[in-house]
């Protein structure tokens, strides 16, 4: 069930308790507005319908996105994805980009900015779902001041911080940021830097927030 806040701030936790609770909150199928949104915006003229996914490290992001992509045909765009490409691809930034992912920090918002908008502008594509970004205020502000665009909605996947570092410690797909030192530091910036910009989006009425109990949380509510 899909929650959309107008305003959550400064209550907004990562789990979730008190978005349940919030007189504001009201139930949204949210599946349903990637159908009926979209073609208005897109026919409106202003430009690509936009949509970022956000929720701490091993929440589903890049599932979800994957389910969504299947059924609604957005393309998706994940920033750690293409920040892994770049250090893959050897390019001058990878060293950088390889070291920050290790501390599980954020990368320059310049650098991750232009990969975003390098595959923005090389796709046929009028519906984007961006997965794991903007990581802070900083990214969003630069997303904004680069793109000359905003969102049109915002994806808040809220899952219990247990569940989500047993979820990265049992992906096994090789990530360098997959291990136990790397997720608490990741944890840290997430609720330092991330949820700001959660809540900022709350407030401007973007925010559509899944709240994952720990009771749902066994594997099988994918
Ligand atoms: N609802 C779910 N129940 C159990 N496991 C899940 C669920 N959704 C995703 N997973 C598993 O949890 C792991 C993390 O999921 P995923 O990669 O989608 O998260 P993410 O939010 O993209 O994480 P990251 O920010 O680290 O990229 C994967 O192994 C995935 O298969
Ligand atoms: O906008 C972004 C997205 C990601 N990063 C860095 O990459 C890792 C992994 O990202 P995932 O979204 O979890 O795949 C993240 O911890 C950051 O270090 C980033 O800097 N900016
Ligand atoms: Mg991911």
């Amino acid at each position: 069930m899909w929650r959309r806040a107008a305003s959550l701030s400064p209550f907004i936790s990562s789990s979730g308790s008190l978005i349940r609770n919030h007189q504001t909150a009201y139930n949204l199928k949210i599946w349903e507005s990637f159908t009926t949104e979209i073609p208005t915006q897109v026919k409106g003229g202003k430009g690509p319908f936009i949509c970022f996914v956000l929720g701490g490290p091993g929440s589903g992001k890049g599932t979800q996105c994957a389910k969504i992509v299947k059924n609604y045909g957005l393309t998706h765009l994940s920033a750690g994805e293409l920040l892994r490409r770049e250090i893959a691809s050897n390019s001058e930034y990878g060293t950088t980009i390889l070291n920050t992912i290790k501390e599980g920090k954020i990368v320059p918002s310049e650098v991750t900015v232009s990969l975003i908008q390098k595959e923005m502008e090389s796709s046929d594509s009028k519906k984007f779902l961006i997965d794991g970004f903007p990581r802070s205020e900083e990214n969003r502000a630069a997303f904004e001041r680069i793109m000359g665009a905003e969102p049109d909605i915002v994806l808040f996947f809220d899952c219990p911080e247990e569940e989500m570092v047993n979820r990265v410690l049992n992906r096994n797909e090789g990530r360098v940021d997959d291990n136990i030192d790397t997720v608490r530091k990741r944890l840290q910036v997430f609720k330092a830097l991330n949820l700001p910009v959660i809540n900022y989006y709350a407030r401007r009425g973007k925010l559509y927030t899944k709240v994952l109990h720990s009771d749902q949380c066994s594997g099988n509510s994918r």
